[in-house]
């Protein structure tokens, strides 16, 4: 039997910061892994499909300006933006990660991990045999999600497309159907369409981004529209089937005919074989934690779950985020070392609940942080929304011709300090750390005004947002 002080399942990039934070507090630390040391972020997720975002987007800043728009004179070339996209993707090979993981004082232990009892996980090794190991003071589960896929007549022999295929097809589709309207189906739209293919994108929803404020999605929509996405809104597939071509039937009659479908309707957790019934929990639920990673449904405080598995916040930032706190925690009781669990504290996750970041890369870019206007009110707080069209700002007409998007800013009336922000155009992803900093670090919007944006630049947008505000 191998006894670790700390048992981590899943190496992604949020098992992985937990793992290494857990080691520089002084604990011998082993990472179980199924695939390849560095979880879906790097291979079917984040990095492939931002590879294959970039150079859609270059080429549109190209075309948005008068003068450089001349120098652009063809389509993307798929082929080298595929083979970008491979390289990012070190080919699919874990390699690299796995000398990092050894290289930080990390055992890797490869095969798949099962819970099996208190403090225990039992370990398939690729080679069909069986490693249990054993944590002296915590087994961390950061083991992701899985697509969701719906239950559809048909579904399985179409062979659909999830988040896997969509990131790391090697081919163009001539004609591709998109299913879903969040974040990967409008990333994988914008992607897919600017490489060469027919997209329909098929929305049960009235909106797209509906996380966000609704000018996002309206605006994401518009852009899809624009590069010739055919948007559908309010309609459903009821049944799917293959003869070469896949035909989708939409349940106000009508069909849809394409060479893939992608389905990217959602995720569910990675706990369904994962043994966590041995220890009292549901399988197929997220792993609810408190707000310094501890399984709230397991005594004795041993076992913690971190990142996407955990549902807080399904974003790779996020999951490293509490990976870094989660492990310092782990360390420090281990140590017996006070915690600091007032809000903001080390050892708490304060940030999920008060300051998540995301940008979603697409044509425009629509990038958030904190709370929507609706989010904010139906928390109880006096608020004011204040909008601005960035397009007005000096440093965006300079950006782009005829530059489009749109800010808002969720003032607490109370505190005069900031709950939300969000920002809607080409560039703006960039733009977000400044609000993330102002949000987390609730900077008073007095103090505000003595942060003096660059002229001219997208940023001046917060000095408009600041004199709207004040009216
Ligand atoms: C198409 C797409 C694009 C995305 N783009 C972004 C983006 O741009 N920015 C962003 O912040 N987020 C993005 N996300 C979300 C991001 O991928 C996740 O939030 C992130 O991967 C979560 O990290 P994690 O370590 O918690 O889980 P994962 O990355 O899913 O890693 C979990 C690891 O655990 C392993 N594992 C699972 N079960 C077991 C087991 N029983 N035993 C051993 N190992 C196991 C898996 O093999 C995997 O390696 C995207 C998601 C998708 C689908
Ligand atoms: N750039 C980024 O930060 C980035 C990129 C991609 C994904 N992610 C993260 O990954 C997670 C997963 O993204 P996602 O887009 O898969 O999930 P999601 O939950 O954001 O969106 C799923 C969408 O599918 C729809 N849907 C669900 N079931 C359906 C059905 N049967 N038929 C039709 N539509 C259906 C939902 O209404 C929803 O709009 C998200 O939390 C997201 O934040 C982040």
């Amino acid at each position: 039997m191998d006894e670790f002080d700390v048992v981590v399942v899943g190496a992604g990039p949020t098992g992985e910061n937990l793992a290494e934070r857990a080691h520089a507090g002084g604990l011998s630390v082993a990472v179980v892994e199924a695939e390849l040391v560095g979880g879906e972020c790097s291979y079917w997720a984040c990095m492939p499909s931002k590879a294959l975002l970039r150079p859609a987007a270059a080429l549109a800043d190209a075309r948005r300006v008068a003068g450089s728009r001349e120098a652009v004179t063809g389509p993307l070339d798929a082929a080298e933006v595929l083979k970008r996209r491979d390289g990012f993707t070190s080919n699919w090979k874990d390699d690299g990660q796995v000398k990092w993981l050894e290289g930080a004082g990390l055992v890797l232990v490869r095969g798949r991990g099962r819970l099996d009892g208190p403090k225990r996980v039992a370990v398939e090794t690729p080679d069909g045999g069986q490693r249990v190991l054993t944590a002296r003071h915590a087994v961390a589960v950061c083991t992701g999600t899985r697509a969701a896929l719906p239950d559809l007549p048909g579904l399985a022999e179409v062979r659909p497309w999830t988040s896997r295929e969509a990131t790391a097809s090697k081919q163009v589709p001539p004609r591709l159907a998109v299913v879903g309207g969040g974040v990967v189906a409008c990333e994988m739209a914008t992607a897919w369409r600017a490489l060469g293919s027919e997209v329909v994108l098929l929305v049960r929803g009235s909106r797209l981004l509906p996380r966000m404020e609704p000018f996002a999605g309206e605006l994401v929509a518009g852009g899809l529209r624009e590069s010739g996405v055919d948007v559908r809104f309010g309609v459903s597939v009821t049944e799917a089937r293959r003869d070469g071509e896949v035909t989708l039937t939409l349940d106000g009659g009508g069909t849809v005919t394409a060479d893939e479908v992608l389905f990217a309707t959602g995720r569910v957790p990675a706990t369904e074989d994962l043994g966590v019934e041995t220890v009292g929990l549901e399988p197929g639920r997220p792993i609810e934690v408190d707000s310094t990673g501890r399984a709230t449904g397991v005594a004795d405080g041993w076992l913690y779950a971190a990142g996407d598995v955990n549902g807080r916040a399904l974003l790779t930032h996020q999951g490293k985020y509490q990976g870094r706190i989660f492990g310092t925690a782990i360390a420090d009781r281990a140590a017996g070392r006070e915690l600091d669990t007032a809000d903001w504290g080390r050892s708490v996750a304060t940030a999920d609940e008060r300051g998540v970041p995301q940008v979603v890369f697409t044509d425009p870019e629509a990038a958030s942080v904190g709370l929507t206007l609706a989010e904010a009110e139906r928390a109880g707080h006096r608020v004011r929304a204040v909008d601005y069209a960035i397009g007005d700002v000096a440093g965006a007409a300079l950006y782009a011709d005829g530059y489009q998007g749109q800010a808002r800013a969720v003032v607490d009336l109370d505190r005069e300090t900031l709950l939300g922000v969000t920002f809607v155009g080409p560039g703006v992803a960039e733009l977000l750390h400044s609000a993330t900093i102002a949000v987390t670090a609730e900077v008073p919007l007095s103090r505000l005004w003595h942060a003096v944006p660059s002229y001219p630049t997208l940023s001046e947008v917060w000095l408009r947002l600041l004199e709207t505000y004040r009216g």
